[in-house]
């Protein structure tokens, strides 16, 4: 299957209209790949939290509606980033995956929120729950064939692939036990949207990296580009396969990344170097001394 990360430059010269209808565009370009994926609050800025309250949107707001029409134009699963999802009297950095068809098929609002006591720590609220998605991806025309419906995350019959995703987002990257806990559920391909400092680029890598050895799980790692909120982002988009090889890396600025990618080497990669396996789960707490 293909994958198209947008690295979106977040320009604050530019309005959230503006960006929107854009953004809208470049997922249209990317007809004939299967998943498109685009960064963490690439509307704002996940640094603008000055413009988070007067843009902050239901499920069905405005970036939604353009991206699910623009999903159902392109005929992609879209992972749409994140928006500030307002709830009644409470927001959320919450990213929104859409079908081919533009219909909304999961929503993840992120659980770890970055600012220590400042930014997203104290504007808005945390998620509670890990979110997986399972996709269904088509054979590519002309290797159709009668078949079973596929197991979870492994090519079909069909030659079509059913990976499930994980869901994730920026500051969550440095948690490994939520990705534990995405792969105890199921996850092999975590999707994970971005906006996170230049300053930490490294960390930003070698964590993708980390998230996709330990998970033996593709890591789709999309940030944004450019200076908002006077920080620079880090770019460097990834693809990270399980077994921890980078298929593609963007540089700094705005750029579309595609990586080919075969769902059925996660399950592969876990039978033949079975190291999940081998978990020893439940250890006592350390003994005084
Ligand atoms: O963990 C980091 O260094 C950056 C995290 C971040 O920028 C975010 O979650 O928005």
């Amino acid at each position: 299957m293909r994958a198209s990360l947008l690295q979106i430059d977040v320009d604050p010269g530019e309005s959230v209209e503006k960006r929107r209808a854009r953004v809208a565009g470049l997922v249209r370009e990317e007809a004939g790949s299967d998943l498109v994926v685009l960064p963490e609050l690439w509307t704002v800025g996940a640094f603008s939290e000055d413009l988070w309250q007067e843009t902050a949107e239901p499920l069905d707001g405005p970036t939604a509606a353009a991206v699910s029409e623009a999903a159902r134009d392109a005929g992609v699963w879209l992972h749409a980033g994140s928006i500030v999802e307002r709830d009644g009297a409470d927001l959320y950095n919450t990213s929104l995956l859409f079908s081919p068809d533009g219909v909304l098929r999961a929503s993840y609002r992120k659980i770890h929120r970055f600012g220590f006591d400042r930014g997203e720590a104290v504007a808005m609220s945390g998620g509670d729950r890990i979110v997986i998605a399972p996709l269904s991806v088509p054979a590519p025309a002309g290797e159709a064939g009668a078949g079973e419906a596929p197991a979870e995350g492994e090519a079909s019959a069909e030659g079509g692939a059913s990976p499930v995703l994980g869901l994730a987002t920026c500051y969550d990257l440095r948690f490994p036990e939520q990705f534990r806990l995405l792969v105890d559920a199921g996850a092999g391909m975590m999707v994970v949207p971005a906006g996170w400092p230049a300053r930490r680029r490294g960390h930003w890598t070698l964590l993708a990296r980390a998230r996709a050895v330990e998970s033996q799980a593709y890591v789709l790692a999309c940030c944004t580009a450019g200076t908002h909120a006077g920080i620079e982002q880090a770019g460097h988009s990834m693809v990270v396969d399980p077994w921890g090889e980078v298929l593609a890396e963007a540089g700094a600025g705005e750029q579309v990344l595609r990586a080919d990618i075969d769902p059925s080497l996660v399950a592969r990669t876990r039978a033949d170097f079975p190291v999940l396996r081998d978990r020893v789960l439940g250890l006592p707490a350390p003994r005084p001394s």
